[in-house]
């Protein structure tokens, strides 16, 4: 699939010899499974695309999404230009929930000292939102709690955060634009987020603002390296890590200013506090009503992750004092914190990557990519997030869906193809993946779900993620593996499932991760790569204590049958404390995976 450059786009499956623009509105095949088995939202998505719809985004038929957003900036930008400073300006936060190295705030803050005139900030609660991009009860906490947070910090510079619910996120456009006519500001800030219904969004309101005079510049922030700004020789975005990692360090000694944190904003200019008095009694509100958590559940994760900017400074500061300088030996073990358990933050924004980049490169004499190997193991990690976005932007089409009214108009949408109503995105980087004959077996999802398969370190792994709405890198591997191979589920209903659970749930992240885990993704590796449970849990939990802490039935097992107590010795105790025997076996299991993906990826 790849070149030596490591340069590739997706193949597509045969139906795509043939295809004809009108096919392109045609679903996929497996659309009626993968809806009842709660794949794709029809309450919110249209149903799954077929293989070819992803080869129109591929060969440029159908517009990307950061296509129509820089379409929509470039359209406007005489009048953008135009715009005279009004009598505030609006930093519209989003998943960038921090103050420290803020691209767009610290644009917004610049307008604001320079014309004298008050910054104010705004977020929307949108639980429409949280709904069609499935984010967690526990994820909706921890961006309510850090809004507090911001809220808190904000008011100790003069600078007020509005905060509002908007039932229907496509009302959030209008909304928008509303306050800040209400405002009378006629610069609005903020920094772009890459999932493809909020790129049509930020369209939209690109070009709404320029239509009422007001200037929306978005701005690119939460990716160390912009998405698009790395190519290969033949000009194509690369789907390999590696050689993308090559390229992106590259990029950064070429390009320090990437690595420049953007200025903190001070004390607010202007008479905020006169001016805009009511806005700095605003109330942030509570959990909307489709995601709750019990009171125990608040307290655990407010332990487990207290909010806000400063806490992610605290964290980012201690691992790299305590853990970083082992972190390529340990970050794979499960007993102990040996990783940053920064993910969460990164998430909210309550810190920035390039923050993350800058500090952990200043520890290690300044260097990205020599020196100490801990570090340049981790800042590789943080690299993989960006990848990640990039990967998403470019192949929008592994989105959840489409929705029809955040569609740009038709002329602009499709031009090509004429399309309006075009089916939900929901596919693998590699389409052809999605003709993989799954099991939609509703038992052994929810075993694996409940952490009862009988692979002990997959249960351990599902038991941690439901305590703590976080798991272990090596576990999401794991488990992620097994849920698609050894069980042959269609990976994405594990996907969702994390999704529903993580507190850093984050569309690319978590896409990329299960692409690896199921072979469909961009890892370049074959499909019989298949993680085998018991070595894993014997190379990463050594001595079962990772097992013993999340699986209290197997507390009581002595030495190696930890690992796999029904064929080791230790059945009974296993049995007497409720603890349920393997439901499948391993070898038989992956000849099936290996029978089902060969059939449909060479077939
Ligand atoms: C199936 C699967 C699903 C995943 N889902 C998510 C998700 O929803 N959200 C998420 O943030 N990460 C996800 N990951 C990546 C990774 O597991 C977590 O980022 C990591 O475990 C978070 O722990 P940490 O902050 O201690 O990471 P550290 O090891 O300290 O790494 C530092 C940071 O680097 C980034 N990072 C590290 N590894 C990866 C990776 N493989 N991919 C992308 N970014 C990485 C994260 O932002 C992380 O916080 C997933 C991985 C897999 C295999």
């Amino acid at each position: 699939m790849s070149n030596s450059n490591g340069d590739s786009s997706p193949k597509t499956a045969p139906e795509s010899k043939k295809a004809k623009p009108q096919d392109l509105r045609q679903p996929h095949p497996n659309a009626q499974q993968t809806e009842e088995f709660g794949i794709v939202l029809r309450d919110f998505y249209p149903p799954e695309m077929s293989n070819d719809r992803c080869k129109a985004y591929n060969d440029g038929t159908i517009e990307r999404p950061i296509d129509t957003l820089e379409k929509a900036c470039k359209d406007t930008a005489d009048k953008r230009r135009a715009v005279t400073p009004g009598k505030a300006v609006v930093h519209w936060f989003k998943t960038d929930l921090r103050l420290q190295d803020n691209r767009a705030l610290s644009t917004a803050f610049q307008i604001a000292k320079d014309n004298q005139i008050p910054v104010i900030g705004v977020y929307i609660v949108s639980p429409e939102d949280f709904e069609a991009h499935l984010t967690s009860p526990a994820r909706v906490d921890f961006t309510l709690r850090t809004l507090k947070q911001l809220q808190k910090d904000l008011s100790e510079l003069d600078i007020p955060l509005y905060v509002e619910t908007q039932e229907k996120r496509k009302n959030i456009p209008t909304r928008i634009v509303e306050l800040c006519q209400q405002w009378e500001a006629k610069h609005l800030c903020a920094n772009l987020e890459y999932e493809v219904d909020e790129l049509r969004r930020d369209a939209k309101v690109v070009r709404r603002c320029a239509d009422h005079d007001i200037d929306f510049t978005p701005s690119h922030d939460t990716c160390v390296v912009t998405p698009g700004l790395l190519i290969t020789g033949a000009g194509k975005q690369y789907a390999v890590y590696t050689p993308w990692f090559r390229s992106w360090l590259r990029f950064l000694k070429e390009n320090p200013d990437y690595l420049e944190m953007s200025e903190d904003p001070g004390t607010n200019p202007g008479d905020a506090r006169k001016q805009f008095a009511d806005l700095f009694d605003c109330k942030i509100p509570d959990m909307p009503s489709s995601k709750s958590l019990s009171e125990k559940e608040k307290k655990r994760f407010e332990e487990l992750y207290p909010a806000g900017e400063h806490e992610a400074t605290r964290r980012l500061e201690k691992f790299l004092k305590e853990k970083c300088g082992d972190y390529d030996k340990n970050r794979s073990m499960l007993p102990g914190e040996n990783t940053s358990a920064l993910s969460p933050y990164f998430a909210s924004g309550a810190i920035s990557a390039r923050t993350a980049v800058v500090t952990a490169k200043r520890a290690n004499k300044n260097h990205l990519d020599r020196y100490d190997q801990g570090h340049m193991t981790w800042i590789s990690e943080v690299a993989w997030r960006d990848f990640y976005r990039h990967v998403l932007v470019h192949w929008p089409f592994i989105w959840y869906g489409v929705l029809y009214y955040l569609l740009p108009p038709p002329s602009i949408h499709s031009r090509k193809s004429g399309l309006t109503d075009p089916p939900s995105m929901n596919k693998c980087f590699k389409p052809e993946a999605t003709n993989i004959e799954w099991e939609y077996d509703a038992d052994q999802f929810q075993a694996w779900s409940e952490g009862k398969t009988g692979f002990p370190i997959v249960d351990a792994a599902m038991r941690q993620l439901k305590h703590c709405a976080w798991m272990h890198n090596r576990t999401r591997m794991v488990v992620s593996s097994f849920l698609s191979k050894d069980l042959m589920i269609d990976w994405r209903r594990g996907e969702r499932f994390f999704m529903e659970h993580l507190i850093d749930g984050d569309f690319a992240s978590n896409h990329g991760g299960w692409g690896f885990g199921s072979s469909t993704g961009v890892d370049p590796q074959p499909y019989f790569r298949i993680f085998n449970p018991l070595r894993q849990s014997e190379r990463f939990d050594p001595d079962g204590e990772y097992i013993r802490h999340w699986v209290p039935e197997l507390r009581d097992v002595k030495g190696n049958a930890i690992h796999e107590p029904y064929s080791r010795g230790a059945g009974a105790i296993a049995q007497k404390n409720g603890y349920p025997r393997p439901i499948v076996e391993h070898a038989a299991s992956r000849d099936r995976a290996l029978a089902r993906y060969k059939s449909a990826l060479q077939g």
